[in-house]
């Protein structure tokens, strides 16, 4: 069977990590780290991750403000709010809920952020760091998974990791962030012919497409470290579950290590963003990232 990744424990260490880094910042009388979350309208699910974010950036010493504005907000309305957070000082770390309702040109949105407190990563000039090996923010998704292999395989070089899936948010990044882990990297998607045979060479491989249950074990080499970043809530009403892109009974029979759905890349998710703010607020007064 394969072991079981802990990201609720991963994620709890890397966040008692950036509780350390805000008490040293406020040792040599930094800034207290803010955080803003931006989100349009009700979904249900968002609202919860906002409510998450806020809680646990609290617990760090980070700062939380939060800005749920109905659906309909105009997008002139919602670009007036980014430009008062960018130039807000006790604002070190902007985020703007995804996917934003139809009548917002999400890229105008993404590029109104000032990219220094862009936590998400999302800005052009972030994205242009990353694959160009700068110093950038770095999207948060991505760095949990990266957080998580190296939590437990230690070092990342030489090995084969097969990315599966190319968005934007995940797939992309973390295919630049695994070749600056030194790995040589495959992307698969869903324009790849046999993507099991693509996937199954994978020392490590990182199932990022949101389809449920899509990869079986004949797609993993024995062995494997397996990352499941899909997380698709399936059912209605009372009676629902998350489930990941990875179908988990039959990979774990197969994989070395697998991280489970909750409790694997989610909460890492969050504790990068509460990472990310700490690192925006030190770059923003001149200070040393604490590491
Ligand atoms: N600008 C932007 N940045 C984001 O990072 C962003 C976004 N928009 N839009 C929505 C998605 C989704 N997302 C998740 C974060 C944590 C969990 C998480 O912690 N999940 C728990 C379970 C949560 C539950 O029980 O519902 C887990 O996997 O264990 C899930 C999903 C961040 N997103």
């Amino acid at each position: 069977m394969a072991r079981r990744i802990d990201g609720r424990a991963q994620a709890r260490a890397l966040r008692d990590r950036v509780a350390n880094g805000v008490a040293r910042l406020g040792e040599v009388h930094g800034p207290v780290p803010g955080l803003a979350v931006v989100l349009l309208g009700e979904d249900p699910a968002s609202r919860v991750y906002v409510r998450r974010k806020g809680e646990q950036a609290r617990e760090v010493g980070i700062r939380s403000f939060e800005h749920c504005l109905p659906a309909d907000t105009p997008q002139a309305e919602l670009l007036s709010l980014i430009d008062a957070l960018n130039r807000d000082p006790g604002v070190h770390g902007l985020l703007v809920q995804l996917p934003l309702p139809d009548h917002i040109d999400e890229a105008a949105v993404i590029a109104a952020l000032d990219p220094a407190k862009d936590v998400d990563g999302f800005h052009p000039l972030n994205v242009g760091a990353l694959a160009g090996g700068g110093e950038g923010l770095v999207p948060c998704t991505p760095l949990g998974c990266i957080e998580l292999l190296k939590g437990h395989l230690g070092d990342l070089t030489g090995k084969h990791a097969v990315v599966l899936g190319r968005s934007r948010i995940v797939g992309r990044p973390l295919a630049s962030l695994l070749l600056r882990e030194d790995c040589t990297v495959t992307v698969a998607h869903s324009r790849t012919p046999d993507p099991a045979k693509v996937c199954r060479q994978g020392d490590i491989l990182v199932a990022a497409v949101g389809q449920p249950g899509l990869v079986q074990g004949d797609w993993v080499k024995a062995g494997a470290t397996v990352i499941d970043v899909g997380i698709t809530r399936l059912g209605d009403g009372e009676d629902t579950r998350l489930v990941g892109d990875v179908d988990a009974a039959c990979v774990g029979r197969v994989a070395g290590a697998l991280t489970p759905v909750p409790g694997g890349v989610g909460p890492m998710t969050i504790a990068c963003l509460l990472h990310n703010t700490l690192v925006a607020a030190c770059r923003q007064h001149g200070l040393p990232v604490p590491t």
